[in-house]
C-alpha cells in the first residue's frame, strides 16, 4: 500500500466533480457549522470524549476540531468498521496512537461482543478517572461521540444502549440513533443511557468535516469511505481510485480459485444474480485482468489500461449492458463502490503509517 500513496498523487485523480471542487467550503453548510459549535460547547462539559475514527482511515478521519483542545486522558480514540480494515494494519496503528500517548479501541459496532468488552473497558476508564479527580460519588457520567460523517457514531451509541445495563423499560422500545449509508443523517445531539448505578449517558452527535480539505488524496480517501455525499463525487473517478488500491494489494491474490473454474460454473454464475455470484463473478474477473497484465503496475499509462480492461470485464460481471459507454461506466463504478464498501472486495487501511510514508 506505501507505493499507491505517491502513484495515486501521479494519477492525478481527482474524485470531486470539478463543479464542486471550485466552491471551496461546499460540505460546511451552516447546519454543520450550527453543529459543530454546539458539540464544541459541550467538550468541555462532559466526563469523556470518544472520538469515533474509521479504522480503515485512522488519520485521515481524524475529528480535526478536537485539536483546540489540550490533549487530554478524556480522549479515546475508538477505530470503528474495524471488519472492513486489514486486521495488521490496525494492529499497527493502535500502537502507533499509543506511543503517542492516546487511547485507542478497535471496534466492530454490530458485534454484540466487541460492544461487551468495550463496556467493561470504559466502565474500567470511568472508575479510573473518578478515582484520580475524587469524583468516586458522582452518580452521572456523560460521554460524548464525536467524529466526521459516516464512520459509525450512531451505529456505534445504539449498540451501546442496546447492550448496556439497563432495564428493559429504561431501553425505551422505540429509541434509537438513525443510521445510514449516507453521511449526514445524524442531525441533533442525541442523550441514550447506556449503564445505571451510576448512570452513564452517550451523547450521540452529527458528523462534521473541516471547513477545507485541500489535500485530493485526503478527500478520495474520504469520498471511498463514504464519508462525503455521493453526489459531489465522481463515481467512476473514484472506482479508478478503488481499482488502483486494489491492484497494488495482495488482496485479490485470495481470488485466483475463482477464475480457475471452469466456464461451465462461470456461465452458471453470470446467469445467477444473486449478491453472492455477483460477488463471485467480480472477484473472478478483476482477478483474471490482473492475472493477464503484461505491462508494470508502477507506470501510469499501463496501470490506467490496466483499469480500463478492469470496467470493461467488470460490465459483463454486474450483467450491465448499456449502449452509452459513459452511462455504462457509471453504473459499474457505482455497483463497484457499493461491494468495497460492505467488504466484499477485501480489507484495506488506506491511510500509511507515518513512520513508514515514502
Ligand atoms: N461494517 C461495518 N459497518 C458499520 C459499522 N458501524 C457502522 N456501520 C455502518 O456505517 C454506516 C454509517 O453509520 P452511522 O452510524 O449512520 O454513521 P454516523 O457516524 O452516525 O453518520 P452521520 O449521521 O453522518 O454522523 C451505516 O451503514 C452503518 O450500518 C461497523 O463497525 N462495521
Amino acid at each position: 500500500m506505501v507505493g499507491t500513496t505517491s502513484f495515486v498523487k501521479k494519477l492525478g485523480i481527482s474524485v470531486m466533480k470539478v463543479s464542486e471542487s471550485k466552491s471551496s467550503s461546499w460540505w460546511y453548510n451552516h447546519h454543520m457549522r450550527a453543529a459543530s459549535r454546539a458539540i464544541l460547547e459541550r467538550i468541555p462539559l462532559v466526563d469523556l470524549v470518544l472520538e469515533v475514527r474509521d479504522a480503515r482511515i485512522p488519520m485521515s478521519s481524524e475529528y480535526a476540531q478536537l485539536r483546540k483542545f489540550p490533549s487530554s486522558s478524556k480522549n479515546i480514540i475508538v477505530l470503528n468498521k474495524m471488519d472492513l480494515a486489514s486486521h495488521s494494519k490496525t494492529k499497527e496503528w493502535m500502537e502507533y496512537f499509543k506511543e503517542l500517548n492516546y487511547i485507542p479501541y478497535a471496534i466492530n459496532s454490530h458485534n454484540k461482543d466487541n460492544i461487551k468488552e468495550f463496556l467493561n473497558f470504559l466502565q474500567a476508564r470511568i472508575r479510573d478517572i473518578r478515582r484520580s479527580t475524587d469524583s468516586s460519588n458522582t452518580q452521572t457520567t456523560t460521554i460524548m461521540l464525536v467524529g466526521i460523517p459516516n464512520v459509525g457514531k450512531s451505529a456505534f451509541a445504539n449498540s451501546l444502549h442496546q447492550i448496556g445495563r439497563i432495564s428493559a423499560t429504561e431501553k425505551g422500545k422505540l429509541k434509537h440513533a438513525t443510521v445510514s449509508p449516507h453521511p449526514g443523517e445524524t442531525k441533533n445531539i442525541t442523550s441514550f443511557k447506556i449503564a445505571s448505578n451510576p448512570n452513564i449517558y452517550i451523547l450521540d452527535t452529527p458528523g462534521i468535516l473541516p471547513p477545507e480539505i485541500l489535500d485530493a488524496e485526503i478527500s478520495s480517501k474520504l469520498a471511498l469511505t463514504g464519508a462525503l455525499i455521493d453526489s459531489v463525487v465522481d463515481q467512476s473517478m473514484l472506482a479508478h481510485y478503488f481499482l488502483s488500491i486494489l491492484n497494488f494489494s495482495d488482496e485479490y491474490k485470495k481470488w485466483k480459485n475463482i477464475s480457475t473454474m471452469d466456464k461451465k460454473e462461470n456461465q452458471i454464475i453470470n446467469d445467477d444474480h444473486t449478491q453472492d455470484c455477483v460477488v463471485q463473478s467480480v472477484r473472478g474477473a478483476l482477478f483474471q485482468e490482473i492475472a493477464s497484465f503484461k505491462g508494470k503496475m508502477k507506470d501510469e499509462k499501463d496501470m490506467i489500461q490496466l483499469i480500463e480492461a478492469q470496467f470493461t470485464t467488470l460490465r459483463k460481471a454486474f450483467n450491465v449492458s448499456l449502449d452509452s459507454f459513459e452511462d455504462a461506466n457509471s453504473i459499474v463504478a457505482t455497483k463497484l463502490i457499493n461491494l468495497y464498501r460492505t467488504g466484499r472486495l477485501g480489507h484495506y487501511t488506506l491511510d500509511t503509517l507515518p513512520r513508514t510514508c515514502e
